[in-house]
């Protein structure tokens, strides 16, 4: 039975997960790890207090910007890769700090860095990819926060063709937790969308092992 756990963000009982992939790869949602009211707020407070930024790609030689906005925030020490450039992370705000702690609490998990996302509107999104740089070490333990409007999620198998690609709206206050060989084996994206959509930010906790950690 879960545990009735009091938090920074009021008491909430973690129901047990929905398991979205267990061959290949370990997939699990908490739909309601939030509640709304928490949720509300803390969009709120991360749509103004981060440092979105435009990124850039480089592509056929051209510089193409990302259809989102982004920003890292972590440890010192742990530059993240993108493109083939190494950037440092922005130093934690309060309001990341208090996420990721509880995270690791009711978790049991660890994380040095987070990649947050907005996607301004439908027409914001990430294209099929695997979170499989060498930096995130092995088996990448990948915590997904949604907050805002509800958007279409999928993960592929790379390979098989009887294993079937999986496609849910992540709702708002939800956790989705990658785990195990999933970035190996499975590709997800967020899928660009006509319908008329607010926007959405994405957290995704990672553990980014700098130069000095070894063991990669
Ligand atoms: O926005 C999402 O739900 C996914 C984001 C993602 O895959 C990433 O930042 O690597
Ligand atoms: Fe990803």
């Amino acid at each position: 039975m879960a545990a009735q756990q009091t938090s920074l963000f009021g008491d909430v009982a973690d129901p047990e997960p929905e398991v979205l992939i267990r061959e290949d790869g370990d997939v699990r949602l908490y739909r309601n790890w939030w509640t709304p009211e928490e949720t509300r707020r803390l969009f709120d407070q991360l749509r103004t207090e981060l440092a979105w930024q435009q990124t850039h790609i480089q592509m056929h030689g051209k510089r193409i910007p990302v259809p989102r906005l982004d920003v890292w925030y972590g440890d010192p020490g742990h530059p993240y890769r993108y493109s083939g450039v190494r950037f440092d992370p922005e130093p934690w705000t309060p309001t990341l700090e208090a996420i990721k702690s509880e995270l690791e609490r009711r978790q049991g998990l660890t994380f040095n860095s987070v990649l947050a996302n907005l996607y301004r509107n439908g027409q914001d999104s990430v294209a099929w990819h695997a979170d499989d740089e060498p930096e995130l070490g092995r088996n990448p333990v990948i915590a997904s926060l949604s907050l805002g409007s509800e958007r279409r999620f999928a993960l592929r198998h790379k390979t098989r063709k009887d294993l079937a690609p999986v496609r849910l709206d992540l709702p708002s206050g939800s956790l989705l937790v990658m785990a195990g060989t999933t970035q190996h084996f499975w590709q997800h994206q967020l899928a660009k969308t006509a319908r008329a959509v607010g926007p959405r930010i994405n957290l995704t906790f990672r553990t980014v092992f700098g130069a000095g950690d070894g063991g990669l």
